[in-house]
């Protein structure tokens, strides 16, 4: 059995950040929302509370029931989750006098406290809260303080249960990570066992208790999450996998091509549809962008259906769905607002009728990469940008036609190769161009041009929820831009987006 740690989500910011620094500690674990926690079975070997934007003096502070976990299993209070634990149990919390955010210096009340023992004495940790303990419950011994926060770590005498009032799980706190292996390893025993071999071996096993003899059909993009998904499945039930990869027309220059050679390599079966007509057609004189996603939305579906229908006992479908996309469907304030309709196959099942099959949703993008490499997916496609499922249909803004794909292929190469060959790609978490509906006047060659403007996009992230630009090289873009508009017909001016997400999303449409 799969020994883990449960968080109980009350809908910090931070709580992916603690499953990752415990998964970094090669422990599994999973976020559950507060309101539908699980009752904890053999497996769990402790419950870590998050932190949350409520207030324990909110009305509508979100309360969970902890009487299956309190004082059975090892459990720890972040922040919000700490304060809870002395509210709920006779303590207090009130307002605090300035609200505290960022450093703070940690000093140990109990030197010996299994918790913090091998901290240093005077330890930096970052702070983000407005509220403070300033009562604890009768049987609750402070084991440290800051200047400002008398109650900054407790422990509740005779349980095996803490409270932190700081965030051990944000990088800014120096020795967080070596906090939390004490509780993970030292007090809930953990055994550091969680790697991408295991994961791989365990799932394996699980997908062909599952899938037995059926077959399994998989939408294959060329991207990160469906090529490591697609290996997994062939590994575990070999042919009876079959993989489609749908050129809608929209796709990087000569991707088609080379998505479909890369996959060769990888002994998969894919059928390669080329659709580019269809979705193209259906484009036709639309402009809005909202309409165009559910446009080609709808195509992929099409598309896919029809594929299918050519296939015999097709029972499954499986999809790359990750971790950070079942997180937001779930989260404590629900899904999250929609602010672009993101493209997916999820629409499928219901028409289909296929049960779905998702490997790596409990996964991080880079424990995906983890797995892939140690699947031997070409590191091509584990290094790959992230490219969305209307590829270049949102990165054209207004209508799309063929003779737009075409100019817009030819910028988005030569961007691409030039990161590529000047070692920056890497560097970079994704790039691209953005063809604007926009004319301007230029010279070119002593005659009058009136043509159209690229904008050059490049982003740092870690998991494109939030993004910064990035600062690439005066000398790179000037060659870029001196690139496009010589090679390029059609485009006489290049500019470079120095806009960060938000306010701005890393698609322009
Ligand atoms: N051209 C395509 N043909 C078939 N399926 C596709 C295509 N593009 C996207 N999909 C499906 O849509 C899903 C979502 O796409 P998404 O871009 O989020 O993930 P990905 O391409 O697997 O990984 P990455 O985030 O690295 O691009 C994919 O996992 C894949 O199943
Ligand atoms: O598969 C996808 N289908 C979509 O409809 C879609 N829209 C945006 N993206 C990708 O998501 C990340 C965040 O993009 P935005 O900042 O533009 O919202 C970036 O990585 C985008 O490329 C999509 N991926
Ligand atoms: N980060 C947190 O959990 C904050 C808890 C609470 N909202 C406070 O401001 O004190
Ligand atoms: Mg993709």
């Amino acid at each position: 059995m799969q020994e883990k740690i449960l968080i109980l989500d009350f809908g910090s910011q931070y709580t992916q950040l603690i499953a990752r620094r415990v998964r970094e500690l090669n422990v599994y674990c999973e976020i559950h929302p507060y309101n539908h926690f699980p009752q904890p079975d053999e497996s769990v070997r402790g419950v870590i509370l998050s932190g949350s934007p409520y207030s324990v003096r909110d009305a509508q502070a979100p309360q969970a029931d902890l009487s299956a976990i309190k004082g059975r299993l090892p459990m720890l209070g972040v922040c919000y989750g700490a304060q809870y634990l002395s509210q709920q149990f006779g303590g207090e919390v009130r307002p605090s006098a300035t609200r505290e955010y960022g450093r703070a210096i940690l000093s140990k009340v109990v030197a010996n406290n299994p918790l913090i023992a091998g901290l240093s004495d005077r330890t930096q940790v970052w702070m983000s809260h407005g509220d403070t303990i300033v009562k604890i419950p009768e049987n609750y011994r402070i084991i440290a303080s800051t200047d400002t926060v008398p109650v900054a770590a407790f422990q509740i005498e005779g349980e095996q249960t803490w409270g932190i009032q700081f965030h051990p799980e944000v990088y800014h706190s120096t020795e967080g990570k070596q906090l939390l292996k004490h509780f993970v390893v030292d007090i809930c025993g953990c055994r550091q066992q969680w790697t991408p071999d295991s994961f791989i071996e365990s799932t394996v096993r699980e997908l062909r208790d599952k899938i037995k003899g059926d077959k399994v059909l998989l939408g294959l993009s060329g991207g990160v999450d469906s090529s490591v998904a697609a290996e997994l499945l062939h590994k575990a039930v070999g042919d009876q996998l079959v993989c489609i990869f749908v050129d809608m027309g929209l796709l990087r220059k000569d991707e088609f091509e080379s998505v479909l050679k890369s996959y060769e390599s990888m002994g998969l079966n894919v059928i390669g549809v080329r659709a580019g007509d269809k979705f193209l057609a259906d484009l036709a004189g639309v402009t809005d962008p909202e309409k165009k996603r559910k446009i080609i939305g709808r195509d992929f579906i099409e598309v896919f259906d029809a594929e299918a229908q050519k296939l015999t006992d097709v029972k499954w479908l499986a999809q790359g769905t990750i971790y950070p996309d079942v997180i937001e469907s779930i989260s404590v304030n629900g899904p999250s607002a929609t602010i672009k309709s993101h493209h997916n196959v999820g629409g499928l099942p219901e028409k289909m009728n296929l049960k779905i099959v998702e490997p790596l949703r409990l996964l991080f993008k880079d424990e995906v990469r983890r797995v892939g490499r140690q699947l031997n997916v070409p590191a091509d496609i584990l290094g790959r940008h992230p490219f969305p499922g209307p590829g270049l249909g949102i990165r054209i803004l207004g209508e799309v036609t063929a003779e737009k794909v075409r100019i817009l292929q030819e910028a988005d190469k030569i961007f691409i190769d030039g990161l590529k060959e000047s070692g920056l790609y890497d560097q970079v978490w994704q790039a691209g161009v953005m063809l604007l509906p926009v004319q301007s006047v230029g010279v070119m060659g002593d005659e009058r041009t009136y043509e159209n403007c690229v904008a050059l996009r490049a982003v740092t992230s870690t998991d494109g929820m939030t993004a910064d630009w990035v600062h690439l090289p005066y000398d790179f873009l000037a060659k870029v831009s001196n690139d496009i508009i010589n090679r390029v017909k059609g485009i006489n001016r290049v500019v470079y987006d120095i806009s960060s997400k938000p306010p701005a999303t890393i698609e322009w449409e």
